[in-house]
Formats: structure tokens, sequence, C-alpha cells
């Protein structure tokens, strides 16, 4: 048995763990590093650096069938070679892990200690070491950074060894045939769309009309209708029931059409959301309670739980699921467990606006509020229909609406949900426009481009512009003197 004292422990080198050691580090604190997977990180290995690979791949092909539209025909019709796909998608994903673990390889080796830690109590971890034995760790301040695992539904199970998860989908060696996906959500739609796109036969399951975390009932409705044009997805299906074959799966589902579905598939993708790591580090021991969704109740600007010496970043903490934001979170606990540790003061670190993308084709996403988040009574709406957008129909990618959300008292920009074309970058201008505070009207007088996929959004803004002075103008004569019309 090894015992340690240290100021902070870190549990988890993911992305938030990584971010924490540092900042802990650059505070003067002792510091240990304590992981139990490995190395390399869940974005780097499992998560957004390969499932953007395949994305890649799968657009690359998608695109040729916009080629006739053009006027050009292919002499033959593409050959996906499913082992190459995979080969570049598994050596590309190794270079982006080797660099993390690069980063990892320079942390010096008595800061790191190799196994799975659990909590002894609220002081005091206890570690299964990799290379066998025990280690005991006092600890000042702990940053609990242990992410998310994907959740499997009992009824996936009856599939046996034919259940897989994302982890999974980045060690295959060649495409399957086909893969049934269950869950609408981010990963759902990002990875049963690029498997599609790749010749694989796919069904995706929604349900109750759900798509990625779409607020907006407009926005929803396009984003359904522009997915289903592009794959077999039933978004208001029910899983009734799933059984092993030989050689891979068959289940029956009641579609969107209420007719019961018999159908074979080589395997069953679980997409249906992730569960914090936080029960299997034995938190009860911590004597801390968690509410309602498993999570204590902590400061997001400082990472605390409550007035305690531990703090709790990234995933695990099921506030933002992102990878930007478990880097900030990791840095700014880290920073505050040191900080505590070394009997200093916690302090406020700063948050960003809200963004995420989902890199479905056309891309989905929102930035700064969402609809759901809106007091709709001081709220007014602008919107484009890419459909007769410019650009996107010169690009034959003319698909979707933008929604963006201004108050109509103050003229500040709200929040935008959206499906369309290159969106993601729509969402990046959105969400720096919401951080910096803009109003609608400032917005407007920033440089548009032409032609530009862009210019959708100064139409969606102009829109936004006339609904609040409108609006304004049969408000009180307070909010009206604030439009600066
Ligand atoms: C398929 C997929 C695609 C994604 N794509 C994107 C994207 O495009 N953009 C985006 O912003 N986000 C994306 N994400 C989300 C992003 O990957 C996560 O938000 C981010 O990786 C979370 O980082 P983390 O440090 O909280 O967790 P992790 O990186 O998972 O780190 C947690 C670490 O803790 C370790 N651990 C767990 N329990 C213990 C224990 N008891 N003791 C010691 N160590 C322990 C684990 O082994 C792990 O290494 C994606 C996720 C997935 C699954
Ligand atoms: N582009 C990105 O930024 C990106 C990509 C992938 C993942 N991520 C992150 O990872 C997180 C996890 O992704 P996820 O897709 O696993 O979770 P999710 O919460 O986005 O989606 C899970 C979906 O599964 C559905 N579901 C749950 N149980 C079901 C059942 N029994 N039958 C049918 N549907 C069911 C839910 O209704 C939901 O729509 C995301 O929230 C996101 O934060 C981000």
């Amino acid at each position: 048995m090894t015992v340690y004292h240290t100021d902070v422990a870190v549990i988890g080198a993911g992305t938030a763990g990584l971010a924490a050691y540092r900042q802990s580090i650059a505070q003067g604190a002792n510091t240990l590093l304590i992981e139990g997977g490995p190395y390399g990180t869940t974005c780097a290995r499992v998560g957004c650096m390969p499932s953007k690979l395949l994305i890649a791949a799968a657009d690359a092909h998608h695109a040729l069938g916009r080629l006739p539209a053009f006027g050009i025909d292919l002499p033959h019709p593409p050959l996906i070679k499913g082992e190459r796909v995979m080969a570049r998608v598994r050596n590309e994903r190794d270079r982006f892990v080797g660099f993390v673990v690069d980063g990892v390889n320079n942390i010096p080796d008595e800061h790191k200690i190799r196994g799975y830690a659990r909590f002894v109590d609220e002081h005091t971890l206890s570690v299964n070491l990799e290379q066998g034995g025990q280690a005991t760790i006092h600890a000042k301040t702990i940053v609990i950074a242990s992410g998310s695992t994907p959740v499997v539904p009992d009824i996936l199970k009856n599939a046996g060894d034919r259940v897989i998860i994302n982890d999974d989908v980045f060690s295959w060696n060649t495409l399957p045939k086909s893969v049934l996906v269950v869950g609408a959500g981010v990963i759902g739609l990002e990875l049963g769309q690029a498997l599609s796109y790749l010749g694989v036969r796919v069904t995706l399951l929604g349900r109750n009309n759900g798509i990625g975390h779409l607020s907006d009932p407009v926005v929803r409705e396009s984003a359904l209708n522009v997915i289903k044009h592009s794959m077999d997805f039933q978004s208001d299906a029910s899983l009734e029931s799933v059984g092993r074959t030989e050689s891979g799966v068959k289940v029956t589902y009641i579609d969107d059409a209420g007719q019961t579905q018999h159908r074979e598939y080589d395997y069953i993708l679980a997409a249906t959301g992730r569960a914090i790591n936080l029960n299997s580090l034995n938190f009860a021991a911590t004597q801390l309670t968690p509410q309602a969704n498993g999570v204590p109740a902590f400061n997001r600007h400082t990472l605390q739980i409550g007035s305690s010496h531990l703090f709790i970043a990234g995933d695990v903490n099921a506030d933002v699921p992102l990878l930007h934001e478990a880097a900030d979170e990791g840095a700014i606990a880290g920073a505050n467990a040191a900080r505590l540790a070394l009997g200093k003061p916690v302090e406020a670190g700063e948050r960003r606006s809200p963004i995420a993308v989902i890199f479905s084709e056309p891309n989905i996403a929102h930035a700064g509020q969402m609809y759901k988040e809106l007091d709709l009574s001081n709220t007014a709406v602008g919107s484009v229909d890419f459909s007769d957008q410019g650009r996107s129909r010169v690009m034959q990618v003319n698909q979707g609406v933008l929604r963006v959300y201004g108050d109509i008292a103050s003229d500040r920009f709200l929040g935008a949900e959206m499906v369309g074309p290159r969106n993601e970058h729509i969402a990046h201008l959105l969400a720096w426009s919401h951080q910096m505070g803009l109003t609608v009207t400032q917005m407007l007088a920033m440089p548009f481009y032409h032609p530009v996929i862009e210019e959708g959004l100064r139409t969606a803004l102009r829109a936004l512009a006339a609904n609040i002075k409108q609006k304004s103008a049969i408000a009180p004569c307070e909010a009206h003197l604030t439009v600066g019309d």
C-alpha cells in the first residue's frame, strides 16, 4: 500500500482533468492526476475527432449526389472502400490522440497515478493501481473530472454482443452492411447520418419527434423534414423487441406511420444518452448529497460543490457536456482547488455564451439562449428560410431555417436556433454577438459580403429588427425609447 499526501488530487485525465491539473500546478500546488482508463481523452479517442473524421468521409461521398444538378454525371457509381474509410478514421484519430498522450508523457511520473479512484471519505481516495497494489491518497482538495459513460437501455441488451456504442464504431476495420441507431440526439444524428451517407443501410429511431436538443418548434419541424429527406429516420418510433440472430440482430419497431416493422441489422448502436461517472467513485462516502439529477449542487463559476473542498468539472457535472466547456471548467476548478488548498479564497471564472453544433448535413445548432429559455412575452423573432437563400441555392445546399430572437425592450440579441448549410459558422457569429451583448441594430451594422450564406443571417436579423420595432411601438413608451431606431 502506497500512501500519498497532496494539496490537490484530480480524478480523470480527460479534457477537464488535464486542464485542472495544469492550472493547479500553475498555482504552485502539489497535484496528483489519477486516470483509470486509457490516456488520450474521450474527445480525441472516441468522441469529437473520430466522429468528425467519419462525417468528413460521409459528406465527401454525399456531395457527389449533387453533381447531376450541376450537369456533371459520373461514369460509374463511386465505390466506397470500407476498409480505407475506417483506416483513415483510425489513423487520423490516432494522430490526434498522440498529441494528447505526448502532453501526458510530459507530466512528471510522480504526479500520475494509474487506476480507478474511489472515495474513502471526503479527503481520502483509494486507487487499485493498474500495476497491482493499492494507493491511498489524502488530499486537501479534490477535482472530480471523471466524465460520462454511454447508457444502454435494457431492451437493447437483448442484442448481446451486437449492441454497440460510439467507441466500438471507431475501432471497426470496415463498414458494416446495416445498423439500427437508437436515439435521435447528437450522437445518433451525427453517426447515423454519416453511416447512411457511406452506404450503410441505417434506420434511425427517435422518439416524440425530438431531434438533437432543438426546442424551437419551427426549426425542429424543418430539421425533421430535412433529416428525414436525407435518410431513414423514424422520429416518433417505438422499439418493441430486440433479439440476436446468428449473424446480427432482429428488431420489431413501430414506425412513424404506426406500422409494425420487423427488420434485421448487423448491429444496434445505442445513442441514447450518457450517464455521469459519479456513483462509480463511491461518492456517497463524501456525505455530500446529490440533487435529483444525481449531481451535487455546485457553483458553475467556481465549480465548487457547495462550500466544500470538492470541485466538479466537465461531463460529470452534467451542465454543458461539450469539449470547450470541459476545458474551461477544468481550468477554473483546478485553479480554485489549488487556491483553496493553499489557503486562498476561490475565484469566479469567466463562462462563455452558449453554443452547440451538431455536424449533421445540414448543421443543426443553437447559440445564446434557446427558444425554451426565452420569456416569449418580451421576445421578437426573425427568421430566414434557406431554401430561397441566394448562395445556398447556388451551391445546391438550400435547406433549413434560422430563427433569431431579440429582446423587445432593449433590442438586445438573445439567441438563435437553426438548421442550415454551414450553420456551424453562423452559430459562431451569433454566439460571439451574444457574448459581446450586441443589439440587433449593432449586428446589422456589421459587414456582410456578397454573395455568402451569412446574407441569410442578415435577412433573419432584418426581420427581427422589424418585429422588434413593430412590437416596441405597442409596448410601454420606456421600451420604445430604448430601441434606438
Ligand atoms: C461520439 C462523441 C462525439 C462528440 N463530439 C463532440 C463535438 O464535436 N464537440 C464537442 O464540443 N463535444 C463533443 N463531444 C463531447 C466531448 O467529447 C465531451 O464533452 C468531453 O470529452 C468531456 O471531457 P471530460 O474531461 O469531462 O471527460 P473525459 O474526456 O471522458 O475524461 C474523463 C476521464 O475520467 C476517467 N475516469 C473515470 N472514472 C475514473 C475514476 N474513478 N478514476 C480515475 N479516472 C476515472 C476516464 O477514464 C476518462 O479518461 C462528443 C462526445 C462523444 C461521445
Ligand atoms: N457535435 C457535438 O458537439 C457532439 C457530438 C456528439 C456528442 N456530443 C455530446 O455528447 C452528449 C451525449 O450525446 P448523446 O447523443 O448520447 O445524448 P443526447 O442526450 O444528445 O441524445 C440521446 C437521445 O436518445 C433518446 N433516447 C433515450 N432513450 C431512448 C430510448 N430508450 N429509445 C429511443 N430514444 C431514446 C433521447 O430522447 C435523446 O434524444 C451530447 O449531449 C453532447 O453534449 C456533442
